[in-house]
């Protein structure tokens, strides 16, 4: 089993020239989850990671594996995996012939290209060449390389790019087991809907700066369950005697503002059986949005308020920062 190692970043920032590509980024990513890393393209994703993994020097703070630097890492193919862009493979090789060739050349075991073959679900192409590989071959043969030197993390930028829904679903799988084997795994995205069921705890930037770390069911104040129970009547007297919003629809009761888990454990011990229990997260793309949203133009004379339809952005809590406050 890997080491389990937190990623911590800490009051990163990075200046090309007059743009603030990153900006005092504080933030930790625990093993044993999923970390969504998202936000609108040039919000600065990728460039974080580049730091994380030693290809571009901040212009101050860190961000570290445990307290170590990517470049000071004893082992740094044992310690993080990456997939950072589509990687171009050798064309004429087969799948399996790459990852022999790069275990070798890294002093891996060549037991191990087996075992990454068949974590990325890649047996029956696994003789193929690369060459002839979809968009989402590639990425599984990215993800195996990743997982050659066993890593307790595993650093994954925009995994889901490009992919058709079926390999969205199979990504999802892939990095929850990941998770479940203790691993730490941090995948950004540009695209919420994409990784939304996939991650457990998600970090937003825009314009270089966090506006929001922490879940996604906290970030979807708008969260709604929808609920039914042959006894409607009978669930609805329950729910509004436990001071839950309720509202009858057509066909179910909406309760707004509480967790599927909070209504099924009420009508529990109320004793009604439910033929219905969804959770809705209708408001998380708006929540998203209002987020990473930019702000308007101070010319137009509204600096500072979201745009039309948009609710107010929830501030990120403070953290610790390198700036010292007068
Ligand atoms: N080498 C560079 N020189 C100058 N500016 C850069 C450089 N790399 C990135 N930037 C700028 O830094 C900002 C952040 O870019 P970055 O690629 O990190 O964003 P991103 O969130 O990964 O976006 P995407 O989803 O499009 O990859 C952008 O304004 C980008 O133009």
């Amino acid at each position: 089993m890997p080491n389990r190692t937190t990623i911590e970043f800490s009051g990163l920032s990075k200046t090309f020239g007059a743009v603030a590509a990153v900006s005092d980024l504080t933030f930790s990513v625990e093993p044993g989850v999923v970390t969504g890393f998202l936000g609108p393209n040039g919000a600065g994703k990728t460039t974080s990671l580049r730091m994380l993994l030693g290809l571009v020097r901040p212009t101050s703070g860190s961000a570290t594996f445990g307290g170590t630097a990517y470049r000071d890492l004893e082992r740094p193919l044992a310690t993080v995996g990456t997939a950072l862009e589509a990687s171009s493979f050798h064309p004429g090789r087969t799948a399996r012939k790459h990852l022999a060739v790069y275990a070798a050349a890294a002093g891996i075991p060549s037991t191990r290209v087996d075992a990454v073959l068949a974590l990325a679900g890649m047996q029956t192409y696994a003789d193929r060449r690369v060459g002839g590989f979809s968009l989402g071959m590639r990425q599984r043969l990215g993800l195996a390389s990743a997982l050659l030197g066993d890593p307790g993390v595993l650093v994954l930028d925009e995994p889901t790019n490009g992919l058709d829904p079926e390999g969205i679903r199979w990504m999802r799988g892939f990095l929850r087991d990941r998770a479940a084997e203790g691993r730490t795994v941090l995948v950004s995205s540009h695209v919420l809907s994409e990784v939304q069921q996939s991650v457990d705890q998600v970090v937003i930037i825009s314009r270089g700066r966090a506006v929001y770390q922490g879940s996604l069911d906290a970030l979807d104040s708008d969260s709604a369950v929808r609920v039914d129970a042959a006894d409607r009547r009978g669930l609805a007297a329950a729910l509004a005697v436990a001071g839950f919003d309720v509202r009858p629809t057509d066909d179910a009761l909406v309760v707004s503002g509480a967790t599927a888990e909070e209504v099924g454990k009420l009508a529990l011990l109320a004793g009604i059986p439910l033929n219905l229990l969804v959770a809705e997260r209708a408001g998380l793309e708006d929540a998203f949005l209002s987020l990473v949203t930019p702000a308007p133009d101070p010319a137009q004379g509204s600096a500072g308020a979201p745009p039309p339809g948009y609710p107010e952005p929830t501030p990120v809590p403070p953290t610790t920062s390198s700036e010292v406050t007068p």
